[in-house]
């Protein structure tokens, strides 16, 4: 079982459709409030050598990167807290204040507690005007499909590509990227945090339309060999880029970079040099 079989379950309890996009978006006056909540922990997401500013930084960058892939502008920021020794706390408080200053969010709470493994729950909150927010539905065919920067970075630095270990270490969230493109009218977008192929599913999941990237368009990791640098690209979680769809003639959005790599096809699949893409990524799964 992976966790997108458990995320079908708790829409049986919860309405189905708050599991759709990378945010909760929740009415707050004449605009939108969005919120995410995310959980990391030492084992799965801290490599070794990493210092707990990083930890702190990290955990604030993931939950700043839902915010912005709603195209809202984040506001507050709570981080809780599962501490297994109290010398590590400043350091985890300062990374995620830093992130939080860097990004134009502020850190307004959290909680503490003892706890065997290191685990920080991060939460974001952002805003966003109605005509403003993007989902991860809206794609239509002969949209283009565009990515905010290089791809398979993280996975890179864990294969050993130590050029790559402040991408993984200290991800920038694309907050400003974000507001651009949901001003400038893209039709859907999510981050890639779990890899740009894992990802492409989740679109195809609340879509009516398939996806069909060209694989010689993919930026791929500075310094990593072309084959290894593709499937590092295709399936490496850990990036924190914007992966979105969008009218051809929106694009270039002013002060964005984003890089096209393929578009939005009628058929109902995933496609890579025309080829089906099997699901496969960063997922957490439970044995048996
Ligand atoms: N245990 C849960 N209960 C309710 N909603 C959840 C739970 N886990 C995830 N979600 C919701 O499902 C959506 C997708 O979550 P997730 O796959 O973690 O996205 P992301 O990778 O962007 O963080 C989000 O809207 C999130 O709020
Ligand atoms: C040991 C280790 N592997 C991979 C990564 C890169 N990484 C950071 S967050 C993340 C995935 C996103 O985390 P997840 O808990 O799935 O959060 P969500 O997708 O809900 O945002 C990955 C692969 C890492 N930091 N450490
Ligand atoms: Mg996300
Ligand atoms: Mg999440
Ligand atoms: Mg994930």
């Amino acid at each position: 079982m992976d966790e997108r079989g458990l995320h079908r379950l708790i829409g049986t309890i919860i309405d189905p459709e708050r599991l759709d996009d990378d945010c909760a978006v929740i009415p707050c006056g004449d605009r939108l409030m969005v919120a995410s909540t995310d959980m990391l922990h030492e084992t799965t997401d801290f490599p070794a050598g990493m210092t707990d500013w990083q930890i702190g930084w990290m955990a604030t960058a993931v939950t700043l990167s839902d915010v912005a892939s709603m195209g809202a502008a984040p506001g507050e920021v709570l981080l809780a807290v599962g501490l297994d020794r109290p010398e590590r706390l400043s350091g985890i408080m300062e990374g995620a204040r830093d992130c939080c200053t860097r990004f134009g969010a502020e850190l307004v709470g959290g909680d503490l507690d003892a706890h065997r493994e290191l685990t920080i729950v991060s939460t974001g909150l952002g805003l966003v005007a109605p005509e403003h927010l993007v989902r991860r539905r809206g794609a239509r065919p002969g949209d283009v499909i565009a990515v905010t920067g290089p791809l398979g970075e993280a996975e890179a630095a864990l294969a050993g590509y130590d050029r790559h270990r402040r991408e993984l270490l200290e991800p920038q969230p694309r907050v400003r990227e974000g507001q651009a493109l949901g001003r400038a009218g893209v039709s859907a977008m999510m981050d890639i945090s779990d890899g740009l192929v894992l990802s492409l599913h989740d679109l195809l999941a609340v879509n009516d339309c398939g996806f069909s990237v060209d694989t010689a368009r993919l930026p791929l990791p500075a310094g990593v060999p072309e084959d290894e640098g593709r499937e590092l690209a295709l399936y490496g979680g850990g990036d924190f880029e914007l992966l979105f769809t969008a009218p051809p003639d929106i694009l270039p959005v002013p002060g964005v970079e984003a890089r096209v790599i393929g578009e939005v096809i009628p058929e109902r699949t995933v496609l890579a040099d025309g080829e089906p893409l099997e699901r496969r990524g960063y997922l957490h799964e439970w044995k048996g």
